[in-house]
């Protein structure tokens, strides 16, 4: 069994159609999908705000990498180019976890290390899973709980947007 949390950004175009586009291609294997959050952009602040939600699924014949190649091959689809660190994207798929694999290969650092530092990934991934934990962090409530209000703040659901 590999089960993986997939944390989905976008901050060009088509926002929803490209986050659609990669929950569709993992759908047969979803176990979860929460809302879709409107979120101030960190790292450059100054680019469009992001739709970003976060998805679980669990597929027994994938492993960490398959996740990763999953993740980058609906970030071709969505046309993403590579451009600016941090910077403005189409389309966005970090794997934040898979099981309790840990990796130090900078192709794929397992946990993904931005997650405790992001509402715009701990709002969404508390919302479908609330007892999560972050391997070698802690319950996902407490590490939310340690952020600014104004990150917090910054990560505003939206009723009107479904990937469900
Ligand atoms: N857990 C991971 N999920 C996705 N990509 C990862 C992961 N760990 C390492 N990478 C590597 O990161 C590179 C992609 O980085 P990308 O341009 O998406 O970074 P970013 O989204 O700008 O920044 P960040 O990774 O901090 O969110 C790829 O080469 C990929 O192999
Ligand atoms: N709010 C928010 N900000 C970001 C995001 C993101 O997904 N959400 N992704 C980035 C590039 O990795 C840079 N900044």
């Amino acid at each position: 069994m590999s089960r993986a949390v997939l944390s989905l950004g976008s901050n060009l175009g088509d926002r929803l159609g490209y986050l659609r586009g990669a929950v569709d291609a993992v759908r047969p294997w979803l176990v979860a999908v929460s809302g879709v959050y409107e979120t101030k952009p960190w790292g450059v602040e100054e680019q469009p705000d992001f739709l970003n939600a976060v998805c679980v699924v669990d597929d027994p014949a994938r492993d960490h990498w398959a996740w990763l190649r999953a993740g980058q091959a609906a970030e071709r689809a969505a046309g993403r180019v590579r451009e600016q660190r941090w910077g403005p994207r189409t389309l966005d798929v970090d794997i934040v976890t898979v099981d309790g694999v840990r990796s130090d290969d900078p192709e794929l650092l397992l946990p993904h290390p931005g997650t405790p530092d992001r509402a715009s990934v701990l709002v969404p991934w508390l919302e479908i899973e609330p007892a999560a934990v972050l391997p070698g962090h802690g319950p996902l409530a407490d590490l939310l709980a340690l952020r600014p209000e104004s990150d917090r703040a910054g990560v505003v659901r939206r009723p009107d947007l479904s990937l469900a």
